[in-house]
């Protein structure tokens, strides 16, 4: 005779396997850099995903060679930069992965990898609305502010384009606001969960530590604040030109895509911050925004509000929101100037 507790144990564990044997095809675009490998070897090691995709112009199938011998169960493929090598990679994906494109050098802003990563972007993004139209897409690749609105107006103009299927990961704001905050009162990092608002450059990225209890004041405030909108700089800093962040950039990309992975496979209440198509700020003529959103089986499933914050964050606020205005309308502009082949 069974107990009810072991019959309840044994349906969760029927459960469980039976969501992680969902099949889930994860794509990587960009997956040789220095965010690409150290990210597709978390998916490899991640049960939900049952095929790993890994697409880069340089060293792809190598990366998926060495990958692809780790004993968990995902196949593992790369693909050349051929004409039909990225739609292969694309083809049937759930979720598409984007750290392509060039990093910053000390002195440099996120802004200033504009004229490089626009385009690659512009074109990854063609590639994924003519392949994998459905998917969700997940933009890595910076200026964030900027290069999800280029991806949002690439699926406009192919007539495929779901808001609620585009995010800009911003997990790593979430993920250093945290590790900073813990450092500060002595917490366990893992258990701290920072809100963080607006969009992922400089003054765009509005921690509201208020919101977890916390008041810092004067100047422990003001350097708390600047070391999670300018985190990125620290590490750009101390690569001395050989890159920006990747090793925790990698982490917070993983994060975020086991996310949407629980979240279509039926799990409730998963909430992650990201940078969508968002209502909240469209009266200020501010299409995208980044906040907790909850995740579901169709991508955005409920886009959490800013909430009360103090008259401090509000000016923080109020300044990424000019920032952020202008960056947006960068990425329009330039699909609308530059529509590409
Ligand atoms: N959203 C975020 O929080 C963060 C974003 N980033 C951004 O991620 C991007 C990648 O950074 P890293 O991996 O460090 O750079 P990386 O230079 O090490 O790697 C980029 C990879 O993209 C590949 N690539 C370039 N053009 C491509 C194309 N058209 N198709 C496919 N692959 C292409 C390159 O061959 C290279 O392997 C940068 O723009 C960086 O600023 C970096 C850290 C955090
Ligand atoms: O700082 C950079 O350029 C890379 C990045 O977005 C980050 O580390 O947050």
């Amino acid at each position: 005779m069974f107990s009810a507790r072991q019959i309840f144990a044994q349906v969760q564990r029927r459960s469980f396997s039976a969501s992680s044997r969902q099949a889930s095809k994860v794509t990587v675009l960009g997956a040789a850099g220095g965010i690409g490998q150290p990210l597709s070897l978390l998916l490899k090691l991640n049960p939900r995903v049952s095929q790993l995709a890994l697409y880069d112009i340089r060293l792809a199938p190598g990366v998926a060679a060495d990958i692809g011998h780790i004993n968990t169960k995902s196949e593992v493929r790369g693909y050349d930069p051929t004409p039909s090598g990225l739609g292969e990679a694309l083809k049937g994906s759930e979720v598409v992965l984007i750290p392509a494109g060039v990093p910053r050098k000390p002195g440099m802003t996120r802004d200033d990898l504009f004229n490089t990563n626009a385009s690659i972007v512009r074109d990854l993004a063609k590639a994924a609305a003519e392949h994998a139209p459905e998917a969700n897409v997940l933009i890595i690749s910076n200026p964030v502010n900027s290069t999800v609105p280029i991806t949002a107006e690439v699926f406009k103009s192919k007539g495929v384009y779901n808001p609620k299927r585009l995010f800009g990961v911003t997990t790593l704001d979430v993920v250093r606001a945290s590790r900073f905050i813990s450092q500060l009162k002595n917490t366990d990092p893992a258990s701290e969960n920072i809100t963080v608002v607006g969009g992922h450059s400089g003054a765009t990225i509005v921690p509201l530590l208020s919101q977890s209890g916390y008041n810092l004041e004067g100047e422990q405030l003001d350097q708390y604040v600047h070391r999670v909108q300018f985190g990125g700089d620290e590490v750009v800093q101390a690569k001395g030109g050989a890159g920006s962040a990747t090793l925790s950039m990698a982490m917070a990309g993983a994060r975020f895509a086991e996310s949407l992975l629980k979240a279509a496979q039926g799990q409730k209440n998963v909430i992650e911050p990201t940078f969508v198509d968002s209502p909240l700020y469209k009266d200020q003529g501010i299409d995208y925004f980044a906040s907790n959103v909850e995740l579901g089986p169709n991508g955005v499933e409920k886009i959490h509000p800013v909430g009360k914050i103090t008259d401090y964050e509000q000016k923080l606020l109020d300044v990424c929101l000019g920032d952020l205005k202008k960056n947006i309308e960068k990425g329009v502009k330039f699909v609308k100037e530059n529509p590409g082949n």
